[in-house]
Parts: C-alpha cells; structure tokens; sequence
C-alpha cells in the first residue's frame, strides 16, 4: 500500500477524505447511522493499514480517528464549606464519598452516557451550569479527580499518549496577549506541528488558517488580553480555535466558539468545524444559543440540565422526540431556544402533556417538566444508546496500539529552546525595555553617585559610609531582581498550563528559555547602573576592581533572580508569592551582615542561608583589602583597614569562597524553581 509522508498527511488534512466506500448501514428509531458510518470509516481507513507493511512507528505520528464512547459519567466536587485541613476529616470524607454517604459533596454530572464519531459533530446544549463545560473537559481528560463512569477512545481508556491528538478551546481565551496574531499561530506551528514539515509548509499552514478563519484584517495586530489593548473578543476567540485545528488533532473540544461572535462569523465557524469533522476528526463543542441554521449543522446532540441528560442522539431527531413526548412549540421557535426552554423547565410557549403539570406555571412546574424529561431519558434513550454502545465492533488493534504510544517530540530540546527563546522575547520585551525600568535605574545610580560624590575611606566615618553604600546597592538590587522574578510563573501559569495540557514543549525548554531571557534585563540594568555609579562614588580605580564589583553585582542579581523564580514557582499565586518575597528578603536583610555582626549563635544558621550575606561579603572583599592603611592622620597614625570596626565579623582576604556559594545558590535556587514548577504544574487545571 502506499504510505503517505507525515507531510503530505498534514496538508491534506483540512480537505475530506474519501468517503466513497462509506455507506449508511442500517438505522433505528434515533438513527443511529452515524455511528455505523465511523465504524464504518474505522474500519475502511485503517484497513488500508497493514500492520506489517505500516508499522506502529509510522502510523503513530499520523492524525488518527478516534471513537469516543462515555458510559454512566458522574462528576462531584466537595462544597466549599466542606473542605478541610483536618487531615482526620479529610480521609472521612474521601471514604464517604466513595461510599456515596458524603453530602458535602455536589453532584455536577449525574450519569451521561453517549458515543461520539469520526466525521461527526457533538452538540452539548443545557442551561447555564448545567455541566457542559465539566464534561467537556473529562472527556479531554482535564479533570480526572472524582469522576465516575467508563469513558473510551477506541475502546481504550484516557493515556497521556492522547494530550497530542486532542485539542481544546477553552472557554476563555489563554493566548499570549503580547504576540500579533500571526506570531501566535507561527509559534504555535513551529512548535506542534510534525518536525518533518519544512519551513514553508509551517508559513503555509498558518496562511491558511489565517484566511480560513477570516483573521487577515488582524494579523499583525497584538492579540491583547486583560489591560493589553489588542484584537476583538470574536477575533480573539477565532484565533484560539486557529491555534488548535492548526494541528489538525483527532478529537477537537470547544467550550463555546461561538460566544462573541456574530451570526454570519459563527455561522462560518461551524463550517470551518464541519469541514474538521469531514475530515474524519471527531468535534464535541458546547453551545449556548445556535441559530437554525447552526443547530441543523450538529450530527449529534446531548441535552443536559442539572447534570442529568436529558436528550441523546441526532440533533435533527430531537424535536421529533420531544414532539412524540407531546412538547410542542406553541409560536415557530429556534429549536435551540425551544430545548434550551425545556431543559430549563420554562414552559410558556410550549404545550405541555396532560395531565403532566396541575396547573402550568405553578411553582414546581418547572421541576416536574425537568424530571418527566429525565426519566423518558432514562426509559427511551439510555437504553438504546448503552446498548448501541456495546454492539459497535471493536476498534482495529493497530488503531487501538496507535494511541497508545506516546508521539515522540516534534523537535529535538535545542529547536524548542530556539523557537521558545524566541517567542519568551517576543512576550516579554515590552517588560525588559521599559522607560521606567532604565527611568530608575539611572535616577537611584545618578542619586546615590551625587549623595556619595567621590567618597573616601581616609577615616572610620568615611569608611562606614561608603560600606553603608555598598549595602544600600546589595539591597537594591537583591529587591529588583527578586519582584522582577517572582510574578513571572504566577503570570504565565495559565499558558504554560495550557501549553503543557497540549504536550507543546518540554518543561525544562520553557523554564530554560524563561530564566535565560529574563536573565538579560537582570544583567543589562545593573550594568548601566554599576557604570554610572562606580565613577561618581569613590571606589577603587582601577581596571580589574571595577570589572570585579561589577561581576559581584551580576552574581547576587541573578541569584537572586533564581530566589524570586523559586518563590513564584512554590506557590504560583501572584499574591502569596509577593508576600513570601518581602518576607525573605527582610529576613535576608536583617542578617545581611551590615546592621547586625554579632549575631547568637544559635540564630547564626539563618545568615548562612542569605544570598545577600554573602553578596555583601564578596563586595567588601572586592573594595578592601585588609592590609590597605587608613586614619592616617589620626594621633594613633595609620592602621590597616582589617582592624576597622566595619570588618570584625569580615575577613578582607579572599573572596572565592562567596563566589562559590552565590554560584552553588543560582543553580540551586533554579533546580528547585524547576522542580516545584514541574509539581505545582501538572496539578493545575485551567
Ligand atoms: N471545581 C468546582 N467546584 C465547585 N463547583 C463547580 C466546580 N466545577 C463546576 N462547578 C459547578 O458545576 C456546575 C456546572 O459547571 P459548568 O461550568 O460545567 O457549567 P456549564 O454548563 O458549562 O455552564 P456555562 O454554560 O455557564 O459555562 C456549576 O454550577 C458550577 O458552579
């Protein structure tokens, strides 16, 4: 048989594939045909595949269809009142509610069953908070705690090896609010899409998408976000929907496309999404209000309201259910609007069966509406649908192996960095060349070079104060670097969240490249500072001591820019992570040596563990040296600067030590940031 080249697969993915050798088989009452065309499609395309011939390393980067099936899924979340620190508490409640005797838990997903296809399209409608969005994301294997039932892809359960085959548009939009909207689907491209895909084919790829989704008015405008002026909500969200069809994956989720969008733009939408499932990918959207037109572009539809199912099946046999039900609209209605009405349990215009309610409009009616639908659903539909799910033949074993194994990266770790490097540039340049950044890096080195104009060290008063300047310089740009660093991980939390949801990158890529680039403002700004206030205050003249201050410099802002990383990866919470740094670096400051030298020994631990301690050290060393003379003219005469006061606890000679452990610190405090973002990382839902 003839392979097609991953290349070659990728471009033609947005185009139907052949269906000619699909046929309608068969059909009950709620049409099941569709099923029988995947099945049908299954089998077809992946018999052309010989497992011999076609190894499972060749057909396990290809885009693969998948068969979706979901039995009995129940979903519960503790209340918010009911949680607990009490560890004692807390195991009861695990095991009560794993014995369903627990009642601070909530019920969101009250038993939804149903099966889903290559080339087909699942509607999810229901009242707000119904749990659309939940099942959603238990189907995309976001949300795996407290979740009961069976849910498959092609009669395997949820592997890591599917976070690459599935795509999902959350409901809100997670882009980076800095990259035009051409950038972000270019890195996205470079990033995702197969690595044997040159070049061109990626722009082209992109180009695509770019008229596809009708976003060439904004391309080179910032995407925005938050307080960044940038494209429209709708542009905004068509862009997001870009960036996951970009990779052509063989489940597609979307939580609301439509919303923001207006009816001829979301009209097109879902002709973009049906041009998706044709292709034999399968599409499970939830939608709020679809138009006519819309609604009759859905293969299939599941009705939820409260968590319970209250419709499953083709979405143009709906109303023909609900009408043998004796649910019929009143005035000619939207069918959206007509069973949104009924799953709400808002039965104005709509005739009721006899008999059903005492009186329409009384205070339960609703209610009762709600449950006669749920229990028809139980008796009609669940029935037919459990047992339709059972009877589908079972996948091909190739088809089921193909999933399985996890795709290898698209791009080795040094193409990542490249691309990553690239992009966290992109973002962040904004932030590192800032006019109030380099405004107040100049202001506080002119100013303190002017209040420590030509400074002498010719008496134990003068010698003081230019130590005071040398803490004062340590402490400043200990505080830069650490509220430079720390925010950066509980701002970027939601993408990186995302990005690694999709399997994009590597972590050690995204902290690596994170680290490095900011690393260049950590370096840049105290430079320019060192330079300005070096000449102006009175140190050492000389070539090597200058390049020697400026080296300690770099050294305690880029460790302490790995301590601020830490601190932000530890907690990812913009606010506790703010608190935990001034907590610090007050702590660290206390015992940086300069106010206190004499510190007990049993509290002396804590100054082993500041950065600042030693940064400070280092810098004396520099300046000083231990057998330079001072207080000349004093009536004692002179004496060399080791028997200053200012250095009891300081030995001047030296100094390689303080290198040794401000380097063995960045590392350290890196190594630990990674880590702790690895954990916080993978426990983090969107
Ligand atoms: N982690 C959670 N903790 C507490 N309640 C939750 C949690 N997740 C979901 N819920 C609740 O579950 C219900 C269903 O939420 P979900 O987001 O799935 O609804 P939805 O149908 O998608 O709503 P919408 O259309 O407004 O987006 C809501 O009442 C919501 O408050």
């Amino acid at each position: 048989m003839e392979i097609r080249r991953e290349d070659e697969i990728a471009d033609m993915s947005l185009s139907p594939p052949s269906m000619g050798s699909m046929h309608i088989a068969g059909g009950n009452s709620f049409g099941h045909n569709i099923e029988f065309m995947s099945q049908a499609y299954l089998r077809n395309r992946y018999s052309e595949i010989d497992i011999e011939e076609d190894t499972l390393e060749r057909i396990k980067d290809r885009p693969l269809p998948i068969y979706l099936k979901f039995e009995d899924v129940e979903f519960k979340v503790k209340s918010s009142q009911a949680s607990t620190m009490n560890p004692v508490k807390s195991v009861v409640s695990k095991v009560a509610s794993q014995l369903n005797l627990d009642k601070d838990y909530k019920q969101i997903l009250k038993g939804i069953t149903g099966s889903i296809g290559p080339g087909e399209i699942l509607a999810l409608m229901g009242p707000s908070g119904s749990g659309k969005t939940t099942l959603l994301k238990i189907v995309g294997g976001r949300l795996t705690d407290n979740v009961k039932g069976k849910i498959t892809y092609n009669d395997i359960p949820y592997n890591t090896a599917l976070k690459r085959r599935i795509g999902f548009v959350t409901q809100d939009d997670v882009l980076l609010p800095q990259l035009t909207v051409e950038e972000t689907l270019v890195f996205a491209a470079f990033l995702r899409l197969p690595g044997k895909m040159n070049r061109q084919q990626k722009y082209a790829r992109v180009e695509m998408i770019i008229k596809e989704l009708g976003l060439e008015r904004c391309r080179h405008t910032r995407v925005g976000g938050g307080f960044v002026k940038g494209i429209s909500g709708g542009e905004r969200k068509r862009t997001s929907i870009g960036y996951e069809i970009l990779v052509d994956p063989s489940l597609l989720l979307l939580d609301e496309p439509t919303s923001g969008l207006d009816s001829t733009s979301a009209n097109k939408l879902l002709q973009i999404l049906q041009k998706v499932a044709k292709a034999g990918r399968t599409v499970i959207t939830t939608i709020h209000q679809p138009s006519s037109r819309m609604f009759h572009m859905f293969d299939k539809l599941l009705l939820i309201s409260e968590g319970y199912p209250v419709y499953y099946g083709k979405a143009r046999e709906s109303m023909e259910y609900f009408s043998s039900l004796r649910f019929i609209p009143e005035i000619a209605m939207n069918p959206a609007e007509f069973l949104i009405d009924l799953a709400t349990g808002q039965m104005n215009d709509i005739s009721v069966p006899e008999g059903l309610l005492a009186s329409q409009g009384a205070p339960d009616s609703d209610r009762d509406v709600i449950k006669y639908l749920q229990l028809k659903y139980k008796t009609q539909l669940e029935p037919k649908e459990k047992e339709e799910n059972h009877r589908n033949t079972k996948t091909p074993e190739q088809l089921q192996l193909a999933i399985q194994v996890k795709k290898d990266w698209t791009l080795s770790w040094w193409e990542q960095f490249k691309i990553i490097c690239k992009r966290t540039f992109k973002e962040r340049r904004r932030d590192y060349f800032d006019k109030l950044r380099l405004v107040q890096s100049l202001g506080i080195a002119v100013l303190l070079g002017l209040l420590w104009w030509k400074s002498q060290t010719g008496t134990e008063a003068q010698l003081r104060d230019q130590v005071g300047l040398i803490f004062y310089i340590c402490i400043f740009w200990t505080s830069s670097s650490i509220f430079g660093a720390v925010y950066v991980f509980p701002f970027e939390k939601i993408y990186l969240v995302k990005e690694r949801k999709a399997d994009m990158y590597r972590l050690s890529v995204y902290y690596a490249c994170s680290t490095l680039c900011d690393m260049l403002a950590h370096v840049f700004y105290p430079t320019l500072f060192m330079v300005i206030i070096y000449f102006m205050a009175g140190f050492k003249r000389t070539v090597p001591c200058f390049f020697l201050t400026l080296f300690s410099i770099l050294l305690i802002a880029v460790t302490s820019q790995g301590a601020g990383e830490l601190f932000g990866a530890a907690v990812l919470s913009i606010k506790r992570a703010g608190m935990i740094a001034s907590l610090v670096l007050m702590l660290f400051l206390l015992t940086g040596g300069y106010y206190v030298q004499h510190i007990p020994k049993f509290m002396q631990w804590l100054k082993y563990l500041s950065f600042m301690y030693y940064g400070f050290r280092l810098l004396l060393k520099v300046q000083y040296s231990g057998d330079q003379l001072y207080e000349c003219e004093s009536k004692g005469g002179c004496r060399p600067l080791q028997s200053s006061p200012s250095f009891d606890m300081v030995n001047l000679s030296g100094g390689l030590q303080e290198v040794w452990v401000l380097l063995v610190m960045a590392f350290g405090y890196r190594l630990c940031a990674y880590l702790c973002l690895r954990k916080r990382i993978s426990k983090c839902h969107l």
